[in-house]
């Protein structure tokens, strides 16, 4: 018998349209009557943690969701699962991924259509999430994300489709397992993450994106004493146009970490031009390059960093490689 608990926070998946097709957080959980209906023995507690659209999700929540997991891990619970919109889904499962020891399978699931229309996939999602965390080959691979069959490292999953049930990917790499009709089967293991075991979440940590003719003022508006770091998705391999530069010495002249990626889908950024903006020129002035890492998913590493009251040098290292 394994137990297994659902933690249900909110999305789509919890949800249900009204006659013009709108969706909102209803008084009634629909996913609350739901009985588990797969193969195996399996013994399900739930809990609404919360009951929230993604979009509302913060890195306080974030910190909630984690201290909760963490506290299950000591009450017989053999692996969880995590409900929740799709929107923030990819920064919640990292954030869990960086910051929970990794004692309990932990899976994250949601759904793009909600419970009452025509192919709604939550519980199909739900149970194949559960199915996951009741594997034992699902413990040691930190944080997962499982969606339309697929199963995701929470390092790298990235949600490309506004619609389409097929939304989460993992560019460059693909997904590292499959719900099969038989069960499940992972055919790729990563490296886990550092677990950064922090209490309190920093605020004032950005991001922002570069754009062909972009001009310093994000960046200059952003440079006061009270922003604890910023992620720059630059463009191709990692360049930004040269009118930036000032702006972002002045972001580093306040021991404010920027790094950077790519704003690419796939690949990673590195210092290969040395041109002026280019990568060569970026990283000599101390801008920290983060590989493999979307935007958000750097700006959630970056956070729980400053949040561990990590050194410059701590931080560096810690943002620079994407499976440190
Ligand atoms: N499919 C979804 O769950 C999207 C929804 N807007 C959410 O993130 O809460």
């Amino acid at each position: 018998m394994k137990k297994i608990l659902v933690l249900h926070t909110g999305g789509t998946i919890a949800m249900s349209a009204d006659e013009a097709g709108n969706m909102a957080p209803g008084a009634q959980n629909p996913l609350d009557s739901y009985e588990y209906s797969m193969a195996g023995d399996i013994e399900l507690t739930t809990e609404d943690v919360f009951n929230l659209p993604s979009p509302h999700i913060t890195p306080a929540r974030m910190l909630e969701l984690k201290q909760r997991i963490a506290k299950a891990a000591h009450e017989g619970i053999d692996g969880v699962v995590v409900t929740h919109g799709t929107d923030t889904l990819e920064e919640t499962a990292y954030f869990l991924d960086l910051t929970l020891p990794n004692e309990l399978p932990v899976v994250v699931t949601g759904a793009m259509r909600s419970a009452n229309e025509i192919g709604s996939d939550g519980l199909h999602n739900l149970e194949t999430a559960i199915q996951t965390a009741s594997t034992p080959d699902a413990a040691d691979k930190g944080v997962l994300v499982v969606m339309n069959d697929e199963i995701h490292s929470a390092r790298y999953v990235t949600k490309t489709h506004t619609t389409n049930v097929a939304t989460f990917r993992t560019p460059t790499f693909g997904p590292i397992g499959l719900v099969a009709k038989h069960g499940v089967v992972f055919f790729e293991s990563l490296l886990r993450s550092t677990v950064c075991p922090i209490q309190t979440v920093a605020d004032n940590v950005f991001l922002i994106k570069a754009y062909a003719g972009m001009g310093p003022e994000l960046l200059e508006a952003i440079a006061q004493p009270t922003t604890n770091g910023v992620v720059i998705e630059a463009l191709g391999a990692g360049n930004l146009p040269p009118v930036t530069l000032a702006a972002v010495q002045k972001l580093l002249d306040l021991d404010i970490p920027v790094v950077l990626v790519s704003r690419c889908f796939n690949g990673i950024a590195q210092d290969v031009y040395d041109y002026e903006g280019g990568g060569v020129q970026l990283k000599q002035m101390g801008v920290i390059f983060c590989q493999g890492l979307n935007g958000q998913k750097a700006r959630i590493k970056l956070l729980v960093g400053v949040s561990a009251g990590m050194s410059s040098d701590e931080l560096a290292r810690f943002v620079a490689t994407a499976n440190s």
